[in-house]
This record gives structure tokens, C-alpha cells and sequence, in this order.
């Protein structure tokens, strides 16, 4: 090996090491090349290129409106500003409906971003389709608990698997889906306790939001995270940064500062 060579990029076998290795995954969302290139330069595990998209970055009220060319141009975008962290695309609505069709999505994803592994929300009937990519070499990362392409059934944004019915209907789906051929699962706003059973009961690891700390990593959106959101973000976020406050700090000096000039300063002038 040579000392020269730039660090490889992570794979889905390393995610399964630092899951075995006791070693939690920091996995977060990104939409752009820069944001992309700041996380990575972060030592982030994993880039999902969320369909969030839609919400945080195009100002749609659900993730229904995002499609697969907005995601094939943000992962792209995203998947270029990196050279450590394993990239993840999200399969927008109505491009996994069934297996042949997850696959000629899953295929133009990774043939035009360079993205390494899709991800896709279902519960048990995702099944055929995590095997049908995973034989012909498509990582898939699974998707259970709240799943906001399903909003319109679910009718709102709450925690899954309050009662036991839920509760073993979840497991049931968990265990399916890594017998299907998931290389990990994101559990999103699931009753911790149950959350953590599925992890000690799964081999392969469990991406948590919202669902508690025992998790094998856990993820968030980016914008929840820096505070750079217009709307609230969901409860279980702790901002670590105000990044609007910043923006708007800036963007008030400058308004004042090109309102006040008397004539051409340096700081002022455009091009
Ligand atoms: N900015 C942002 N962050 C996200 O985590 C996110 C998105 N957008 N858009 C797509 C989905 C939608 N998600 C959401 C959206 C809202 C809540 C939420 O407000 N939950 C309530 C609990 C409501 C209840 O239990 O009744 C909360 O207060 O956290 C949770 C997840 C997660 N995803
Ligand atoms: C919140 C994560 C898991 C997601 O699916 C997204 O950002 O689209
Ligand atoms: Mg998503």
C-alpha cells in the first residue's frame, strides 16, 4: 500500500466493521457539494442524499414532490465534494413501487452520481425488491418506523410502535428486511425500547432518528443540525449551531453597509 494514496472511501463492509466493532456511525444528510465536502472534511461515516431534499432545500411541504432527476443532480453534486464518506441516495416516491422498477431507478442512480448504495422506505413488501438489487450488486439500506413518503396513509409525523401489536409487527419487519438483504436499517421515530431491541436482535446495523440512543449510528438532517431551518425542527434535535442567525447577521451588515455607502468603496463594489 502506498503511503501516497489518498484515503479510500469508505464501503458498506467497513459500515459492518464499526458496527462489530462496537465503533457508533455518524451518518447525516447533505444536498450540496460544498455542505458534502465540510462533512467529509468532518470525518462523517456516511452522506445520505436524502429526499428531505424537497422540504429543506426546494420548499415543498412533503418529500412527494421530489424526483428521481432532482435526486440524480443533488447526489451528484454531493457524491463530488467527497473522497472519504460512503454516499447513500434516496429513492423518491414512486420510484420503488415494485422490484423492476426500484432497479432501473437504483442502476440510473448509481450510474449518474456515483453514489455506492440506495436507500428505500417500505416495511415487509420492500422484501422482494432489497433482494432483487442486492443480486445484482446494489447495496440497499432499509427504512422502517415513520416513513414521510407515506405521510398521506400514516397522516402525520409521530412515533411508530407505541402498542405491542406495532411493536412486534416492526421486529417482524426488521428481521425481514435484513433476511431480504439489507446492509443496515434506519429506525425513525421508534419507541427507544423497541429500537434497541431490533439492534441487539439484527446483525446488521441500525441507523437511528429519533429512536433513542442504543442504536448501532444515528442520523439527522443536516439543516436540523447547524439550525438552518426556517420552520421548527422535529422535537428529538438538539441544534448544534444557528447557521440562519449567521446568514441573516451577515446578509443585515451587508444590506446596511450597501445602503450606507456614499460612493464606491472596496468592500461594496460589483464587478
Ligand atoms: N427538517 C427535516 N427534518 C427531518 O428529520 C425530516 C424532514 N425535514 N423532512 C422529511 C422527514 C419528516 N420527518 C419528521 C417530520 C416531523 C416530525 C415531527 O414533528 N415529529 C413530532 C412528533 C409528533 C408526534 O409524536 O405526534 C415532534 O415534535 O418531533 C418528525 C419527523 C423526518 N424528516
Ligand atoms: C431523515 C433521513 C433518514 C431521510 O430519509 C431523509 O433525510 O430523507
Ligand atoms: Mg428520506
Amino acid at each position: 500500500m502506498s503511503a501516497n494514496r489518498p484515503q479510500a472511501r469508505l464501503t458498506i463492509r467497513n459500515i459492518q466493521a464499526l458496527r462489530d466493532g462496537g465503533e457508533r456511525i455518524a451518518m447525516l444528510t447533505a444536498y450540496d457539494n460544498v455542505t458534502a465536502a465540510v462533512l467529509d472534511q468532518a470525518g462523517i461515516d456516511i452522506i445520505l442524499v436524502g429526499d428531505s431534499l424537497g422540504n429543506v432545500v426546494l420548499g415543498h411541504p412533503t418529500t412527494l414532490s421530489v424526483t428521481l432527476d432532482d435526486m440524480i443532480r443533488h447526489g451528484a453534486a454531493v457524491h463530488r465534494g467527497t473522497a472519504r464518506a460512503l454516499i447513500i441516495c434516496d429513492l423518491p416516491f414512486g420510484t420503488a413501487t415494485d422490484p423492476e422498477t426500484a432497479l432501473r431507478s437504483a442502476i440510473t442512480v448509481l450510474q449518474q452520481t456515483g453514489c455506492q448504495a440506495v436507500k428505500i422506505e417500505g416495511g415487509a413488501p420492500a422484501a422482494p425488491t432489497i433482494t432483487r438489487l442486492r443480486e445484482q450488486g446494489i447495496p440497499v439500506m432499509a427504512h422502517i418506523g415513520l416513513m414521510p413518503q407515506a405521510v398521506h396513509q400514516l397522516g402525520g409525523y409521530y412515533v411508530h410502535g407505541k402498542n405491542a401489536e406495532s411493536a412486534e409487527r416492526l421486529m417482524e419487519t426488521a428481521l425481514a428486511l435484513q433476511h431480504a438483504g439489507a446492509f443496515a436499517i434506519v429506525l425513525e421515530c421508534i419507541v427507544p425500547d423497541l429500537a434497541a431491541e431490533i439492534t441487539r436482535r439484527l446483525t446488521i446495523p441500525t441507523i437511528g432518528i429519533g429512536s433513542g440512543a442504543a442504536c448501532s449510528g444515528q442520523v439527522l438532517v443536516v439543516n436540523d443540525l447547524i439550525g438552518l431551518n426556517i420552520e421548527r425542527p422535529p422535537s428529538f434535535v438538539v441544534p448544534r449551531a444557528d447557521v440562519a442567525a449567521v446568514i441573516r447577521e451577515a446578509a443585515c451588515a451587508y444590506v446596511a453597509e450597501v445602503k450606507n455607502a456614499s460612493g464606491q468603496s472596496k468592500e461594496t463594489q460589483v464587478d
